[in-house]
């Protein structure tokens, strides 16, 4: 190992260091054609995901973050451009990447909160039955619900359901973790406790997190970093660091100049 490390050129531990994406999207198109007619729903859109991101499509209705989140999940192909996942082309979906929702019925009603969240390992046969039942408990613990195991989700509250959902995508333990406007359909004090909760299970996991939001506050709460889309068709207006603000930088000063200017590259037309 040693004498590999001594043949690099002076130049290779720089390189080394820097950490290769874990993710690329490479000048993205993305379309819908509805019959004869064609929707453009991004245009060149170009990001790099690194591992343990919490990275945010931060962007207007209709700007395309959503399509952008199925187009990575392989749900949908660019029309140009190519997204790449671990040096590969994503071609399809795939158990690597694991979409939460915004809607509370993405849990089967019929299985129990445990059976939820073992049901994909079982079904993609990524552990035996027993592994799968230690691993959904495990994950079920991380998000607090251990007492809740054996209820169905009609017994569940909106917040809850959600963090079902979170607890069955991690128990994949998927190289990606997206989640598409997850919490806008909970009210604003659950919003914010499961804010809170998403960052303290990355801070314990480590998880790399797509994350699409039409919410600046939220992009600034759980964002590392922020990528800005324009107004349909989604283009790429910026990227920032908010690695600074957290749950409790809400009310400063900072916060408050960061998210005007967020707003204003939003929805100022540049002249
Ligand atoms: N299935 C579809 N068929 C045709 N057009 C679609 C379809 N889904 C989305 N679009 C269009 O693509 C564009 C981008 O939609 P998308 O849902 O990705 O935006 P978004 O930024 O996620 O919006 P929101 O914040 O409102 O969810 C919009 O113009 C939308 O009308």
């Amino acid at each position: 190992m040693a004498a590999v490390e001594q043949s690099l050129p002076r130049s290779a531990p720089l390189a080394e260091s820097a950490p290769a994406p874990l993710l690329r999207a490479e000048a993205v198109d993305l379309e819908y054609r509805d019959g004869g007619r064609q929707v453009q729903a991004t245009h060149q859109v170009s990001f790099e995901l690194y591992p343990a991101d919490r990275f945010v499509l931060l962007g207007p209705s209709g700007c395309g973050k959503s399509t952008l989140l199925k187009a990575v999940a392989g749900f949908m192909r660019p029309a140009a451009g190519r997204i790449v996942l671990d040096g590969r082309p994503v071609e399809g979906p795939g158990a690597d990447r694991i979409v939460v929702f915004q809607e509370f019925d993405q849990l089967p009603p019929w299985k129990t909160v445990l059976q939820n969240v073992m049901f994909p390992l079982v079904a993609s046969r990524v552990l035996k039955r027993s592994d799968a039942r230690e691993r959904a408990l495990d994950c079920l613990d991380k998000v607090g619900l251990s007492r809740f195991r054996d209820a169905y989700p009609h017994q569940l509250s909106g917040g809850m359901k959600q963090r079902v959902a979170i607890a069955r995508a991690l128990a994949m333990q998927p190289k990606i973790l997206l989640m598409d406007e997850p919490f806008a359909a909970l009210d604003a004090l659950t919003r914010r406790k499961m804010q809170e909760e998403l960052l303290a299970l990355w801070d314990e996991v480590r998880f790399t997190l797509l994350f699409v939001t039409h919410s600046i506050e939220e992009a600034m709460v759980v964002g590392n970093r922020t990528l800005l889309l324009s107004p349909h068709p989604g283009r790429v207006r910026a990227e920032l660091d908010c690695t600074e603000f957290g749950l409790e930088s809400g009310g400063s000063e900072a916060f408050q100049r960061k998210a005007q200017h967020i707003h204003s590259l939003l929805f100022e037309v540049p002249r």
